[in-house]
């Protein structure tokens, strides 16, 4: 059945047409982003949602979204997803970290000019007729000092801008590093410093609870007099009552705000005071842009709907489209060898290790990881993905730890994985051969060759002569057809184990009888 995407705010018909040309089923409804409990109503037939930032895709929204696989935000801010909630639920959040980049960042320069001077309220005037040719006394921009917050893919355009405008520009940013300045031409800076040297400050960071509230009143009071505060970024990095007290003070110059606390902004406290120059959010409001974000999440959601493939998650590793099918019976491998230590395991987990050796090293082994956590922890939990099972194992304390060893062994390629718990270590090893099929060719150090069929039996026993002979009589006088019979031991007369894919689930009074054999040590129906 062909995947299902819900596109709930307004987008460029170009998404449209390409999950269309994708054969996905798309439903275009603009602004159902506005009706929340309408789309509460409708979220649980669909397979991808698509949104801007009118949508919020709350914790409650996410309690109906039953089906839902992935979230696409066609721009950069996520703020109006709640993003942990949807990664236990295992739904991707994916972005457009670059499609509207250039034009947010025009949008700050054209506010900063706008503001710099008066350019809306001289246009109201003069279309007025008044004429008012001494009230509108401007700033010049050249040699001013250009102060941005957030130095990441926005600001450093808008700081490359600022350069090309004869400013000096100085960055506050922790992930800036002195080289990454260098090479922008900017200089890096502590934020006292930038509150106090720059004229104009301009905000490009995300809204976290570090940039929150960033220009409050004390910091505004470290600035110069007459600075001028440009915000397009997001509502939240401003304490607005703060902001609209300077300016009525005249501590600050004038403001661009293209981003409020609680938007759509029909009554803020900034409204009406001097020299402000708003607009609704606008910052990545042109044509290019929103064509740029539209082709780009509607290609990366289809990517992953129709073949697995990851690019630009929030919450997952990137996953190229060549390496999705390449990567596949890996995944199932790690998936398979989770879910058989996992079904073994009865004390409390307390970590895990994942060794990849051959050629499997050189691949996207966090995402391999991610299927093995999925199989391991699925016996305990149902829904579990591999959006989920890190952020799971993270929050119960299991310690994961990733082993890569590219020279190989006895296999091309060869993945164990080790659970640790509170009484012992079991390990679990794998290959896929070059008929692209998993088999597991190791358990608990013991040499086997098994492919994994949908209903096993796993049963430990001395190794003795007579016992396989004993274990298939019981099992056909149980009426239990045996698909494939697989062995293994460590010495002679040591520990044997015997893996047996059956056609049916091994009922409670098989697994009796087989218990109840001589020699029997363990015996486990798993399921795959
Ligand atoms: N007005 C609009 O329509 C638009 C607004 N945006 C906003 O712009 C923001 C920035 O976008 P990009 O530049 O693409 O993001 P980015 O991730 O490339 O850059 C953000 C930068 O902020 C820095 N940062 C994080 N915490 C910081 C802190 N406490 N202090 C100083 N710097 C900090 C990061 O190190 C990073 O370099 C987005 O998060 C979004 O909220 C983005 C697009 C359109
Ligand atoms: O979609 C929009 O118009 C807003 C863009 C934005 O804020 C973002 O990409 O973070």
């Amino acid at each position: 059945m062909a995947p299902k995407v819900l596109i709930s705010d307004k987008l460029s018909p170009t998404a449209v047409d390409i999950f269309k040309n994708r054969g996905i089923e798309v439903t275009y409804e603009p602004d159902l982003g506005k009706d929340k409990d309408k789309l509460a109503e409708m979220i649980g037939q669909f397979d991808g949602l698509a949104i801007r930032s009118a949508t919020k895709v709350t914790d409650k929204l996410l309690e109906k979204a039953d089906n839902l696989k992935v979230i696409g935000r066609a721009g950069i801010g996520v703020d109006n997803v709640d993003v942990p909630t949807a990664t236990k639920k295992g739904v991707i959040v994916m972005n457009t970290p670059f499609g509207n980049s250039i034009t947010t960042a025009e949008h700050a320069i054209a506010m900063m000019f706008a503001v710099a001077r008066q350019i809306p309220a001289a246009d109201v005037s003069t279309q007025a007729g008044k004429w008012e040719k001494n009230k509108f006394m401007g700033t010049e921009i050249t040699s001013k000092t250009l102060g941005v917050i957030g130095c990441g893919n926005i600001g450093s355009i808008v700081a490359a801008r600022g350069i090309g405008l004869s400013m000096r520009v100085v960055a506050f940013d922790p992930f800036l590093s002195v080289d990454r300045a260098l090479e922008l031409g900017v200089e890096k800076v502590e934020l006292d410093e930038l509150f106090r040297r720059a004229d104009v400050i301009t905000m490009h960071t995300p809204l976290t609870e570090k940039t929150r509230n960033i220009v409050d009143a004390a910091a505004i009071a470290k600035m110069k007099d007459g600075v001028i505060i440009i915000n397009c970024a997001r509502g939240g990095l401003v304490v607005e009552e703060d902001l609209r007290a300077a300016l009525d003070s005249g501590k600050v110059a004038g403001a661009g705000v293209d981003v409020f606390v609680e938007e759509p902004a029909k009554d803020n406290v900034l409204f009406g005071a001097p020299n402000l120059v708003c607009t609704p959010h606008l910052g990545a409001a042109t044509s290019e842009a929103q064509e740029n974000v539209a082709l780009q999440v509607a290609e990366q959601m289809a990517d992953y709907l129709l073949t697995g493939a990851v690019t630009n998650a929030l919450n997952m590793p990137s996953i190229s489209a060549e390496e999705a099918p390449r990567l596949t019976p890996f995944a199932k491998l790690a998936e398979q060898l989770g879910s058989f230590a996992g079904q073994l395991t009865e004390s409390g987990l307390k970590g895990v290790r994942l060794e990849y050796e051959g050629d499997v090293a050189e691949m996207n082994t966090r995402a391999l990881t991610s299927a093995a956590l999925t199989g391991l922890m699925r016996p305990l939990l149902q829904d579990v993905n591999a959006v989920s099972a890190p952020a799971i194992a993270r929050e119960r304390g299991i310690n994961v730890e990733e082993v890569r060893r590219e020279q190989r062994g006895a296999y091309e390629n060869y993945i164990r994985l080790t659970v640790i718990t509170e009484r012992q270590e079991r390990s679990v090893a794998g290959t896929v051969f070059t008929d692209g099929k998993p088999r597991v060719i190791q358990v608990k150090g013991i040499n086997m060759e098994a492919e994994l069929g949908t209903h096993m039996l796993y049963v430990t026993n001395e190794d003795k002569p007579g016992f396989i002979g004993r274990l298939g009589t019981t099992l056909g006088e149980a009426g239990v057809n045996i698909a494939t019979f697989n062995l293994g031991r460590d010495t002679r007369g040591g520990e044997a184990i015997c893996l047996v894919e059956i056609d049916e689930p091994a009922s409670q009074d098989v697994l009796k009888a087989v218990n109840a054999l001589p020699l029997v040590t363990q015996v486990k129906a798993l399921a795959f």
